[in-house]
């Protein structure tokens, strides 16, 4: 199996205070490969890290083969990795329409995106495209920030904790929504509290415990085994 992203050995500190202490992890193009762990334990920190907003101390980002540790968000961004916040920034401002057109007009990577494809993924996008970002419900902004990202063509998603804080429901439709997104062969890192959220998506995960890797493995050995889940992740 031939990584596509490919991450060595990552150290990561914000000041004083160390992170992550040697994160090695890898994704196949194609597939959805979810970072699970309680709060605090370094999965935004491990995305950050490869998209260039926190500059590692030490380790490797590997993308296609090539050594892009260091390289500036936007140069990151353009490379084709789209990462969508944890805090789901949307031009409060702008139209939904708008906030997905801008990123069209940064993006810089030609592809098959566009505002009805993204219409087409999240339907309930589509009524209200005149309306102003700032008024949309939560689950609303959490299709448009993720939309906006799709905008810019990334071969590979970083989704940080996209079901916090969304009602059940919202939850589920999101879950299907990235599902096809993952049938359309978009490769997929996930970051996640929701343990079976995660599962029911990701091919294979990652458990972080105190930026370390506690566990990876299939997906299905986590899903069909309560004990070990139990142990890695303290349920
Ligand atoms: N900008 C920052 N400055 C200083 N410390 C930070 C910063 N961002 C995160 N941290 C700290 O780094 C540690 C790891 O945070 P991180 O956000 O990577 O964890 P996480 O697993 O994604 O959890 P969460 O679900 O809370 O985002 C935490 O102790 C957090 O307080």
């Amino acid at each position: 199996m031939a990584a596509l992203l490919e991450v060595r050995d990552l150290h990561t500190a914000y000041g004083l205070s160390r992170v992550l202490f040697g994160v090695s992890l890898e994704i196949a193009a194609g597939e959805c490969v979810c970072l699970l762990g309680r709060n605090g334990v370094g999965k935004s920190t491990t995305m950050r890290s490869i998209m260039g907003l926190t500059r590692p101390s030490a380790g490797e980002v590997r993308w296609k083969g090539h050594a892009i540790t260091g390289w500036a968000p936007h140069q990151v961004a353009r490379s084709g990795i789209g990462f969508v916040p944890e805090d789901r920034r949307v031009f409060a401002d702008l139209t939904v329409w708008e906030n997905l057109d801008v990123a069209r007009l940064v993006a810089g990577r030609r592809g098959d995106w566009t505002p009805d494809a993204v219409f087409d993924l999240f339907p309930p996008l589509r009524p209200i495209a005149g309306r102003r970002a700032g008024y949309l419900s939560g689950g609303e902004q959490q299709m448009l920030t993720i939309g906006r990202t799709l905008m810019c063509n990334p071969e590979l998603l970083l989704l940080d904790e996209p079901s916090e804080g969304l009602a059940p429901l919202v939850v589920e439709h999101l879950l299907q929504q990235v599902l096809v997104l993952k049938q359309r062969g978009l490769t997929i890192l996930l970051a996640e509290q929701g343990v079976d959220f995660s599962l029911r998506l990701a091919d294979r995960v990652y458990v972080l415990e105190k930026g370390t890797v506690r566990f990876s493995g299939d997906s299905a050995e986590l899903r069909d085994d309560e004990a070990l889940r139990n142990r890695l992740l303290a349920l």
